[in-house]
């Protein structure tokens, strides 16, 4: 800190303090003929608060930032000899350096804040109070709620934040960190059993859904249920894939719940239908009955009558008896018709809630990116389409979307992006076609388009429709804007195919379509004559 004192002789110093003076242009007054020379004169014994304030500033002067800034300013203010500038940049300087000081890099990361240090930090009394309150909060109320599992863990972070709120001696101070250490320390070892809790819960649970799904009747509902949520924990968790999930699945049973009801109500009604029926049929039976026992009676009488009045009086009991079955007759065959007529409806609204069930089904057939069904659902949805078109006779086309380019826009924009353009895609699909028309993720980057009741020529156009939509909504990315585009093959099903013969000839129309240089369709060639049992 000190200068070393000149080696110069006193005629020396004093012909150097004016000559400095005049380098400076400075008046030789006293004062400053006095700074000069003491200046060189360096810290002797002796040597003035001034020539060590001066010496001080010179030194400062020299440093970067900051403190070199400073250092110009006192030198300034020593020349002008203007005491009171001096002074107020000293103070101006402690101020601000006092009110931002740091606790410093000397306090490593994680580690806790040594006492004399604290007690140098805690003189704020607001910034410690506010320290001291959150710290006790997270102990009493945020920790404990973390700590369910371990409620001694819980009780002692709670305990130890109650007495941090008055722990207010330095020993007080020592002895909770001392005990937040520790807790600390138990938490971490706590944290690495639950961890293995966890998987061998998890594995558990595989476990047991692979048991039960071997139970289980292939394809049936629950099958399919299990096998989502197979594929779900198979994956990395994530609180939203777990709660979507959910929400899904409590969505679709609970839609299940309701039809199942209705379903089994309209059950009901037809079997009271067919009772009623069975009734009927056997009260006609018996009027039928009843009345030939009272024919056969009457032929009876008829053979022992005597003369032509008894004769005409059995003659009309015969009419009577007979108009009676006639009427019952007639009663028990309207009561038929209105059941038959009953059943009928019934059947019918059974078979609309089986297909909407059904549909219900093939909510968990979804791909979980696009919403689009996925491959089971797909094949579910082509056997049914097929099956219809055979019983309707209308024709059935389906169309094998490829993005064109796929690869890049993954490698350049990353596989998220490549992510929301699937979305996107599907979106624009979805939202071009008709009702009945159905989507499908083939796979990757390739869709399938099931279009019920559609001639070629209308299939074609409807997917140069999608595709001029894809190329209208722009899809954008960081303010870029991406064209999308895909190329497709497109195939009318030819009774007598096979699922695996339509798909392949889609395919193979797709590959032609990218090898003509993508964003086009190919209409595929018919089957060979094998392929269809010919
Ligand atoms: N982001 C994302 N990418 C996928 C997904 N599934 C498949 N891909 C990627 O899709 C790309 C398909 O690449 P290619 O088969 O070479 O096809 P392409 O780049 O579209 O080239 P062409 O079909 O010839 O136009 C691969 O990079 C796959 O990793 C997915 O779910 N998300």
């Amino acid at each position: 800190m000190s200068k070393k004192p000149s080696t110069l002789t006193p005629v020396e110093i004093a012909r150097e303090a004016f000559q400095r003076l005049g380098a400076r242009r400075i008046a030789p007054t006293p004062d400053a003929y006095r700074i000069a020379y003491e200046e060189i004169q360096g810290d002797g014994p002796g040597a003035s608060a001034e020539s060590v304030l001066a010496a001080f500033a010179t030194k400062l002067s020299r440093q970067p930032g900051e403190n070199g800034l400073l250092g110009t300013r006192l030198v300034r203010a020593r020349e002008n000899n203007d005491w009171a500038e001096f002074e107020r940049q000293l103070i101006e300087f402690a101020e601000e350096n006092w009110q931002n000081r740091p606790l410093g890099p000397q306090v490593q990361h994680g580690e806790l804040v040594p006492i004399d240090l604290e007690r140098e930090f805690i003189r704020d009394s607001k910034k410690e109070k506010m320290l001291r309150e959150m710290l006790a909060r997270v102990l009493v109320f945020n920790l404990p709620s973390l700590l369910s599992t371990a409620p001694e863990l819980a009780n002692e972070s709670r305990n130890s934040g109650q007495e941090l709120k008055t722990a207010f001696s330095e020993q007080a101070m020592n002895e909770i960190i001392a005990r937040l250490k520790q807790l600390s320390f138990q938490i971490e070892l706590k944290t690495d059993d639950m961890a293995q809790q966890q998987d061998l819960l998890m594995r558990l649970f595989q476990l047991l859904l692979e048991n039960i799904n071997g139970l289980l009747e292939q394809g049936s509902w629950l099958s399919s249920q299990i096998e989502t949520v197979q594929s779900l924990i198979a994956g990395p968790l994530s609180t939203t894939s777990l709660a979507d999930a959910t929400k899904n699945l409590k969505e679709v049973i609970y839609k299940q719940g309701l039809l199942k009801n209705t379903l089994s109500e309209e059950k009901v009604v037809v079997k009271n239908m067919m009772l009623t029926f069975v009734d009927r049929l056997s009260a006609m039976v018996s009027t039928t009955d009843n009345y030939q026992r009272t024919i056969r009676g009457f032929s009876q009488q008829i053979s022992q009558a005597g003369n032509i009045a008894d004769l005409n009086s059995v003659l009309s009991e015969i009419m009577t008896e007979t108009q009676k079955a006639q009427e019952e007759a007639t009663r028990s065959r309207d009561a038929m018709e209105d059941a038959r007529q009953e059943v009928e409806k019934a059947e019918e609204r059974i078979q609309t809630l089986e297909q909407q069930l059904l549909q219900m089904g093939e909510l968990v057939r979804e791909d979980q990116l696009t919403g689009s069904l996925n491959r089971r659902g797909m094949d579910e949805s082509l056997d049914r389409e097929i099956t219809n078109a055979l019983r309707r006779d209308t024709p059935l086309c389906v169309a094998l979307l490829d993005l064109d380019d796929f690869k890049r826009i993954n490698d350049t924009h990353g596989h998220a992006t490549g992510d929301e353009v699937l979305v996107h895609m599907v979106q624009v699909i979805r939202e071009t076609l008709r009702k009945l028309d159905v989507i499908a993720r083939f796979g990757g980057e390739e869709f399938l388009v099931l279009m019920p009741e559609t001639a070629p020529q209308d299939a074609v156009q409807i997917i140069t429709r999608v595709q001029r939509e894809l190329t209208k909504r722009i899809f954008m990315h960081e303010s870029q804007r991406l064209l999308i585009t895909f190329s497709a093959g497109v195939a009318v099903y030819h009774p007598g195919e096979s699922q695996a013969d339509l798909l392949k000839r889609a395919d193979v129309a797709l590959y032609k379509a990218k090898n003509a240089g993508k964003n086009r369709i190919v209409f595929a060639d018919p089957p060979a004559p094998e392929q269809v049992g010919n």
